[in-house]
């Protein structure tokens, strides 16, 4: 049952030992790896399995967390009522200063042509007296189409999250990944609106990926732009698709990450600047997690003409990467709330700034629910 997986949870964290227990978009199956010592593994080189927690600076290593205890549950999101947070979060006056220089650096560094996108992000802190096995309910209750997750190593921390962008999906050679960026608030019974710079923000998103896999992978497609939903934002997103060669995943995995999407463009200048000048460590915001190399059968019926219907079975390797976005890290009673946006040199940096508002309003609200 469902609540035996968290009652496990539960002691597993009482312990303090590492696990993670998440759930994918749309799914109702919860999982949880639980690991028996305190080590922290590495991943190598992404033939391995377990899940992945990998930090936004690509230099430092991905954590793994390998099964020694694997647990899986349906659990039915329950309907919660949901508060309009308004504007009712205080502004601190001087951190708002400090965002807002950061982004009219970041413009005055685009028009003197050294890139022409960066993703600028600040951290938003809060207090929460709500443990994290039900703050990590509550963003299945609220979020079904995000990836949502608890993570927990206590030698690195606590980090709860609903993503809901994809870095990487395979199924054997067959690949899905997505172009996201440009935000509006979410107002009920009505589109998004989108201006010049959302879509001009998104393009190079798009744009970028296919350029770093055109060469190492086939049957490349770039689907439809589209706007979708998360939360109380909208987002404009593109997916791609096509076939990976065997073995192959370590080096997509690089080209993906970071993308314009959480970094900018060119890549190196973008990360400098971030690394440079955000004044604090992401550390794992904006990384990836999620599942590698996990193997299962599938049950196939061959039709050829020259045998009988029979069904037989091969074995399913899949990887299911997201970014870490809608994040946060819980350190006692204290929360940090990560948030950023994608600034061009069509940004208005007031309105930057109420776009990461608004983002934080993603973690906020699982606070202001019963
Ligand atoms: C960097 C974040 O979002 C990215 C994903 C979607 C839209 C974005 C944007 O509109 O700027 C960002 O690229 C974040 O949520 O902290």
């Amino acid at each position: 049952m469902f609540f035996e997986l968290l009652k496990t949870v539960v002691d597993q964290y009482t312990k303090e030992l590492p696990f993670v227990v998440y759930r994918k978009p749309k799914e109702t199956s919860v999982k949880a790896i639980l690991q028996e010592d305190s080590d922290i593994r590495y991943v190598k080189d992404f033939t391995e399995s377990g899940f992945v927690f990998a930090p936004f600076d690509s230099q430092e290593p991905s954590v793994l967390m390998q099964s020694d205890t694997n647990m899986s549950e349906d659990y039915f999101p329950q309907f919660k009522t949901t508060f309009e947070l308004g504007n009712s979060v205080q502004v601190n006056q001087s951190r708002k200063a400090l965002h807002i220089n950061l982004i009219e650096k970041g413009i005055t560094h685009i028009k003197q042509g050294e890139f022409k996108k960066v993703v600028l992000s600040r951290k938003v802190e809060t207090e929460c007296v709500t443990s994290p096995i039900d703050l990590f309910q509550k963003l299945l209750d609220t979020y079904r189409n995000a990836f949502c997750y608890l993570w927990y190593h206590p030698k690195i921390g606590t980090w709860l999250g609903a993503t809901p962008e994809i870095l990487l999906k395979t199924e054997n050679q067959e690949f899905t990944t997505m172009s996201l960026a440009g935000t509006k608030k979410y107002v009920a019974d009505k589109s998004p609106e989108w201006g010049n710079k959302e879509f001009e923000e998104q393009q190079l998103v798009t744009d970028y990926i296919s350029n770093v896999l055109q060469n190492s992978v086939s049957n490349l497609n770039i689907g439809e732009r589209e706007s979708i939903r998360a939360g109380n934002l909208w987002h404009l997103r593109t997916k791609l698709t096509g076939r990976i060669e065997k073995g192959n995943l370590a080096s997509i995995v690089k080209a993906l990450h970071p993308t314009p999407a959480v970094c900018g463009l060119p890549m190196e200048s973008a990360k400098d600047f971030i690394l440079g000048n955000e004044n604090y460590n992401r550390e794992y915001y904006t990384g990836f997690l999620g599942e590698l190399n996990i193997k299962s059968e599938k049950d196939r019926t061959s039709n050829s003409r020259n045998q009988e219907n029979k069904a037989y079975r091969s074995i399913k390797n899949t990887t299911t990467l997201f970014v870490n976005l809608r994040c946060m890290q819980l350190k006692g009673t204290n929360a940090q709330i990560y948030v950023g946006g994608g600034v061009t040199q069509d940004s208005e940096p007031e309105k930057e700034w109420r776009e990461t508002v608004a983002k934080s309003k993603t973690m906020l609200q699982v606070f202001a629910i019963d």
